[in-house]
């Protein structure tokens, strides 16, 4: 029976793809669960025993996880690109329009009509002084075109927008996605310069930290709408503050917001809903199971952030999985070590990422625990695992 612990609250549909009589999934499991399924609980606190061998993020961001730290223990760590990148786009779009209608403000000013009379004269007597502009023959520049960026950059041309991208890391398969219409900017600057809108589509990482601060700013177009539904930490607090206050950005619509913002008349602050909706929960817990599940029964490693790509076949042979450092001779003292105990290697594979790498043996018969203990041993291997 595999354990698995989930840290959020996490779609049904995952006991679907984890069936109850091999799987324990549960949020009362002890922290030496042999896998984890995670939204956005920060695990940086968190010890990981010699059991743990995999954690799903059923999302895309996985700055909540300590990935260095999992790969120095040999914990596979899996995202789910893609699968909650529309319900994201959506509330993109519409939150874009809404600033720019100047909705948050005219529906908290409509409601306070409540009792007086003759609200309908009211009403035509007060809506000019939510006039707002309309998006179409706009620009709005693209921060990262990744799976999100791409569909807002898409669906922005598609309701009259002039699209600017801006992405140095772009992959030649996204590539494929973006509409002709997008433009893709070649420095950071053309898009500040240009955007009347501009929306936040990378990840948070060290390199990516206060992305957006004073030079960035002060290169803008005044009353520039800026939209974070990516990160609160890509934008630098103390020079948004001074952007709004000097007129620079005229709103700032985050789903990030902190206590500072929530009482700032410029912020439109969003509970983090992104991914808030029954399709998008779904689609990540049903990626998030499955890629766990192949993990565990076959040793297969899709989607990971921080291990190679290896698609294994079931097999009916005893299979070997060895995460290990990439270094000259591992493989060839995993196999000699294999051989020493008499076993015929039937089909092997071999991965690496960066200094990372990942070898799959299938065996003809049974291996011993003194010889997996052994390969073990050797050093640089970091786990072991026999399915
Ligand atoms: N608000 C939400 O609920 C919600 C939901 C999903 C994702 N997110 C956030 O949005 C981010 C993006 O999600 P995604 O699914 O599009 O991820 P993704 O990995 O598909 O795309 C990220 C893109 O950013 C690009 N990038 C990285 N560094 C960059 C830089 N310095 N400059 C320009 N581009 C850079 C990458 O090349 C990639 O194309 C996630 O990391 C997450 O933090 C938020
Ligand atoms: O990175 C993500 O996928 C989003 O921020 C969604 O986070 P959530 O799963 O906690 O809604």
């Amino acid at each position: 029976m595999h354990t698995i612990k989930k840290l959020n609250k996490i779609s049904p549909v995952i006991y679907d793809y984890l069936p109850k009589e091999n799987y324990n999934v549960s949020s009362h499991l002890e922290d030496d669960s042999e896998g984890f399924i995670v939204r956005s609980a920060d695990c940086h606190g968190m010890d990981f025993s010699e059991n743990t061998i995999a954690i799903a993020r059923a999302g895309a961001g996985t700055n909540n996880i300590p990935i260095d730290k999992c790969t120095e223990k040999g914990i596979v760590v899996f995202n789910t690109p893609g699968a909650n990148a529309n319900g994201v786009k959506e509330l993109v779009i519409g939150a874009m329009i809404a600033a720019s209608r100047n909705l948050p403000e005219a529906y908290d000013w409509a409601k306070t009509l409540k009792g007086q009379d003759g609200v309908a004269a009211l009403v035509e007597k007060g809506k000019g002084q939510f006039v707002g502009g309309e998006v179409k023959g706009k620009t709005l520049g693209v921060i990262g075109l990744g799976a999100i960026g791409i569909m807002v950059a898409n669906a922005a041309s598609a309701i009259g927008m002039n699209v600017i991208g801006y992405d140095p890391f772009l992959s030649v398969d996204r590539a494929w996605s973006i509409s002709m219409y997008t433009h893709k900017a070649e420095k950071l600057d053309e898009l500040l310069e240009k955007a009347d809108f501009i929306t936040l589509h990378i990840p948070q990482n060290d390199k990516t930290k206060g992305f957006l601060s004073t030079p960035e700013f002060s290169k803008m177009k005044d009353g520039v709408i800026i939209l974070n539904f990516a990160r609160g930490g890509l934008v630098k607090t103390t020079s948004l503050f001074d952007a709004m206050d000097s007129g620079k950005v005229k709103k700032y619509v985050t789903d990030f917001p902190d206590d500072d913002m929530l009482c700032h008349p410029n912020v439109l602050a969003i509970p983090h809903l992104g991914a808030s909706t029954p399709e998008s929960e779904e689609n990540c817990a049903v990626m998030a199971a499955k890629q766990m599940r192949d993990f565990f029964e076959t040793g297969t490693i899709v989607n990971s952030v921080n291990m190679p790509e290896c698609i294994v076949p079931p097999s009916d042979t005893v299979r070997v999985t060895i995460i290990h450092k990439n270094l000259t001779n591992m493989v060839g003292q995993i196999t000699n070590t294999v051989a020493k105990y008499g076993l015929n290697i039937a089909d092997m594979a071999n991965k690496s990422r960066g200094d990372i790498a990942y070898t799959v043996l299938n065996l003809d018969h049974e291996i011993s625990q003194e010889a997996t203990g052994e390969i073990a041993a050797i050093e640089g291997v970091i786990k072991v695992r026999v399915i």
